[in-house]
C-alpha cells in the first residue's frame, strides 16, 4: 500500500489542501467505460497492424531481403543473383510445406476434438498478431511515418497525415483534411490528393514543405507537394507524393537527344526529370534562360543541354561565348556562327561587337517583319515557317554565354554614345535589349553564371530573362536573384539543395510558355563529354547538308561592321532601371518583361492570377507604391468587351522612375 502513496507537495500558506491526503490513482467510471468500449476496436486495430507487420516480415524473409540488400550494397547483386533466387525458391517451398502441415494438423484436431479447436487456434493467432501489432509507447526518436511497417498503415489511415499537417502547423486543432483520392502507389513512392479546409491554401503547404517533411519524418527531397490546377483543381487542393528513397540518388539518365538524328528548335528541349521521373522539357524559342549556381554543380551541363537541342537543328544560328576559356565549349566551335572563348580584353571586346551586331539585326528583323504579309507573319513575331525560310534570313539565333559574369563585370572604361561607362555595363545593356526585344524576333538568350548576385546581373537584365534555373547556390538571396523576388518565401530556395545532388536545381519556367507549376525541382539529364562532342559533330554535318554552316564554323570571322552609334540609340529606350524594386512592383515588371513597353494596359485580374497574390493586399501595396488602378474596356476571351480594373503601363513606368530617382 505504501508504494501507491504519492508524496504530497509542500503546503503553502492559504493553499487549500484536500483532506484525503494520501492520493491514490483512482479510475473514473467514465474512463473505465470508455476503455471497455474502445478495447475491441483497439484489439481489432492491433490485429490488423500485426497482420501487416507479419506479412512484411514474411515477405522480407521469403525474398531474402537482407542478403539481397547486402549484395546491392557491395555491388555484387549480379554475382549473387542465382544464389538469391535459389534461396527464394526454397523459402517459398518451406512456406508452402508449413502452411500445408498446419492446415492438416488443424483439420485433424478439428475432426477429433470438434470446432472448439478452430476457435482456440484463431484466438491464439489473433492474440499473437495483436502483440506483434501493438503500438509501442516510448520508443526513442521518431520513426519515419512512411518507411518500414507503418507505410501501409499510413496509406490506410489518413489520420496519420492529418496529424502530420497539424504538427507542421498547416492545420488547426479542429481542422481536418478531406481525402480526394486514396493513397496509391505511383512510381517509387506513394501519392495522395487531399483538400484543405476552406480557409487554407495549397500554396502555403508548398511554402512549408520542409515542416511537413519533418512532421512525416522524411527528408524534404523525398516529399513532393503540388497544387492541383485547372479543371478538377483549386487553390486548396494538394497533391502529395512521398518517395520511398532519395529520388535524385541513383545514376543520372542520358539525354534523349542522343537518340535522335536531328531536333526542331521550336520543340521544347528535353532538359531532365523531376522527382517522379516525369520528363521536363524546356521551351527556348520566344523566351530566354538564366542558369545560376556555385561552381561544380552542373551549370555548364544545364546550359549545354539547352544548347544541344538548338545545335541539332541545322536552321539555328549559334553565338557561343565562354568566359571560362576551358574546353567545355570547344566542341561547339564547329557549329557556331560566332565563337569566343576566354576572358581577355580582346575576347570581351569581341563579345561586345557580336552583341552589337545582333542588336542591329533585331532592329532590322522588326523592320522586315512589319513589311511581311499578314498571313506569313500575323503578329510581328517570328513563326516556324519564317525562321526556316532561307530567303528571309531570320533563323532562330541563340546566344549562349557561359560564365557570363566575366563579360558583365569587365571594368575597362569605354565611351558609348558620348557617355562614359564600362565595357561590362555596355554588355549588360546589349544583353538586356536582346532578352527584352529579341525573343519575338527569334533571338534566344541563354546565360549561365556562378556569380548570381545583384551587382553582376543587374535587375534590368534579370527582369527580362524568361526562364530561370537555379542549381545549388550560397544563400537564399542568390537563389532569389536567379529565380525571382521572394521565391524563397514561396518555398523555392536553391540554397537548400544538397551538394551531393549534382545537376539538381529549381526550374522556374517562363510563365508565357504555359507552364502549370510556378517552379519545380529537376535533375538534368547527363551528357558526358564524348556525347556532347558527338552532338556538336552531328550538328555540323546537318548544317553542311542543308548549307547553313556559316561564320566562324565555316572559317569566316569577318564582322559585317555595324554602326554602334545607331545601336546605342535603342538601348536606353524603355529599359527597366537598375535598382532593386520593391514588391509587388518587381514581380509585376518581371511578369511583363518586354510587354511593359508594348502594352498600354494590364488587367488587375491577370496580374493577380499570374503572380498568385491576394487581390486586396496586392491592390493596397501597389497603391502604396504610387500605382492606382483605372478602368478600361478590354476584349475578353469570348470576344466580348468588358470594363475591367487594371494598371496603365505608363503609370507603372512612372512609379519605377520615381522610385529610381528617390535612391
Ligand atoms: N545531371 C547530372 N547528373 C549527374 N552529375 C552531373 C549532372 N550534371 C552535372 N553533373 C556533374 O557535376 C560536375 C560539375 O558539372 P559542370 O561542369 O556542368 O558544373 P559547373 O557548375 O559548370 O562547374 P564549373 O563552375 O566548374 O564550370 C561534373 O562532374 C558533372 O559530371
Amino acid at each position: 500500500m505504501s508504494q501507491e502513496i504519492e508524496r504530497a507537495e509542500p503546503v503553502y500558506e492559504a493553499e487549500l489542501v484536500d483532506d484525503a491526503a494520501p492520493r491514490l490513482r483512482r479510475w473514473d467510471w467514465r474512463e473505465v467505460a470508455g476503455w471497455l468500449v474502445r478495447s475491441p476496436f483497439r484489439f481489432a486495430g492491433a490485429v490488423g497492424r500485426g497482420l501487416v507487420v507479419m506479412t512484411r516480415v514474411w515477405r522480407r524473409w521469403v525474398q531474402v531481403h537482407d542478403y539481397r540488400e547486402a549484395a546491392v550494397q557491395s555491388e555484387k547483386l549480379a554475382d549473387k543473383f542465382v544464389e538469391i533466387r535459389a534461396l527464394t525458391l526454397f523459402r517459398w517451398k518451406v512456406t508452402a510445406a508449413v502452411t500445408g502441415a498446419v492446415s492438416v494438423v488443424v483439420l485433424v484436431a478439428d475432426l477429433v476434438w470438434g470446432a472448439v479447436v478452430l476457435w482456440a487456434a484463431g484466438l491464439l493467432a489473433a492474440v499473437a498478431l495483436a502483440i506483434a501489432g501493438r503500438r509501442r509507447d516510448g520508443s526513442p526518436g521518431r520513426k519515419a511515418v512512411l518507411a518500414g511497417p507503418r507505410a501501409l498503415a499510413w496509406t490506410m489511415d489518413v489520420q496519420l497525415l492529418v496529424d502530420a499537417f497539424r504538427d507542421a502547423k498547416l492545420l488547426g486543432k479542429d481542422e481536418s483534411l478531406r481525402l480526394v483520392e486514396r493513397a496509391t502507389r505511383t512510381g517509387a513512392g506513394w501519392a495522395i490528393t487531399v483538400d484543405l479546409p476552406a480557409t487554407r491554401k495549397a500554396a502555403d503547404v508548398i511554402k512549408h514543405r520542409d515542416a511537413l517533411a519533418s512532421a512525416l519524418a522524411v527528408d524534404e527531397v523525398q516529399l513532393v507537394v503540388e497544387r492541383v490546377r485547372g479543371v478538377g483543381g483549386h487553390a486548396g487542393r494538394v497533391f502529395l507524393w512521398v518517395a520511398d528513397e532519395d529520388p535524385y540518388g541513383g545514376s543520372p539518365q542520358r539525354t534523349p537527344l542522343l537518340d535522335v538524328e536531328r531536333w526542331d528548335a521550336w520543340r521544347p528541349v528535353p532538359f531532365g526529370r523531376d522527382a517522379r521521373q516525369r520528363r521536363v522539357e524546356l521551351p527556348l524559342v520566344w523566351t530566354s534562360l538564366l542558369v545560376g549556381a556555385i561552381p561544380r554543380q552542373g551549370k555548364t551541363m544545364a546550359a549545354r543541354l539547352a544548347a544541344a537541342g538548338l545545335i541539332l537543328d541545322p536552321y539555328t544560328r549559334l553565338y557561343i561565348f565562354d568566359g571560362k576559356g576551358g574546353k567545355d565549349w570547344k566542341a561547339a566551335e564547329g557549329v557556331a556562327h560566332r565563337f569566343v572563348c576566354g576572358d581577355g580584353l580582346a575576347e570581351v571586346e569581341a563579345v561586345r561587337d557580336h552583341l552589337v551586331e545582333l542588336v542591329a539585326e533585331v532592329q532590322d528583323r522588326y523592320a522586315r517583319m512589319s513589311a511581311l504579309d499578314d498571313e506569313v507573319c500575323p503578329e510581328s513575331k517570328i513563326m516556324p515557317g519564317i525562321s526556316r525560310d532561307r530567303s528571309l534570313n531570320m533563323p532562330i539565333t541563340a546566344v549562349v554565354i557561359d560564365e557570363v559574369q566575366v563579360f558583365l563585370e569587365h571594368p575597362a572604361k569605354v565611351l558609348v554614345g558620348g557617355k562614359k561607362t564600362t565595357l561590362g555595363e555596355y554588355i549588360v545593356d546589349l544583353l538586356a535589349y536582346l532578352a527584352r526585344k529579341g525573343p519575338a524576333a527569334g533571338i534566344v538568350v541563354i546565360l549561365a553564371t556562378q556569380r548570381p548576385d545583384s551587382q553582376t546581373i543587374p535587375s534590368r537584365l534579370r527582369s527580362v530573362l524568361g526562364s530561370r534555373f537555379a542549381l545549388r547556390v550560397m544563400d537564399w538571396r542568390d537563389s532569389n536573384i536567379v529565380l525571382g523576388e521572394q521565391m524563397n518565401t514561396r518555398g523555392y530556395d536553391a540554397s537548400t539543395l544538397l551538394p551531393t545532388h549534382k545537376g539538381v536545381g529549381i526550374l522556374r519556367p517562363d510563365g508565357e510558355t504555359g507552364a502549370d507549376a510556378l517552379a519545380l525541382v529537376v535533375r538534368t539529364y547527363y551528357m558526358a563529354n564524348p556525347e556532347w562532342q558527338e552532338i556538336c559533330a552531328r550538328g555540323r554535318v546537318l548544317r553542311e547538308q542543308v548549307g547553313t554552316l556559316s561564320g566562324h564554323a565555316a572559317g569566316d570571322d569577318s564582322s559585317p561592321g555595324v554602326d554602334a552609334v545607331s545601336v546605342f540609340g535603342v538601348l536606353g529606350a524603355g529599359s527597366v532601371p537598375d535598382v532593386e524594386l520593391p514588391e509587388p512592383l518587381a514581380s509585376v515588371l518581371h511578369y511583363l518583361g518586354g510587354e511593359l513597353d508594348e502594352r498600354e494596359f494590364v488587367p488587375t485580374a491577370e496580374l493577380v492570377e499570374a503572380l498568385d497574390v491576394e487581390p486586396t493586399t496586392f491592390g493596397r501595396q501597389m497603391g502604396e507604391l504610387g500605382c492606382r488602378p483605372v478602368r478600361q474596356y478590354v476584349p475578353g476571351d469570348d470576344g466580348e468587351v468588358r470594363r475591367v480594373r487594371g494598371y496603365l503601363t505608363a503609370d507603372l513606368r512612372t512609379a519605377v522612375a520615381e522610385i529610381n530617382s528617390e535612391r
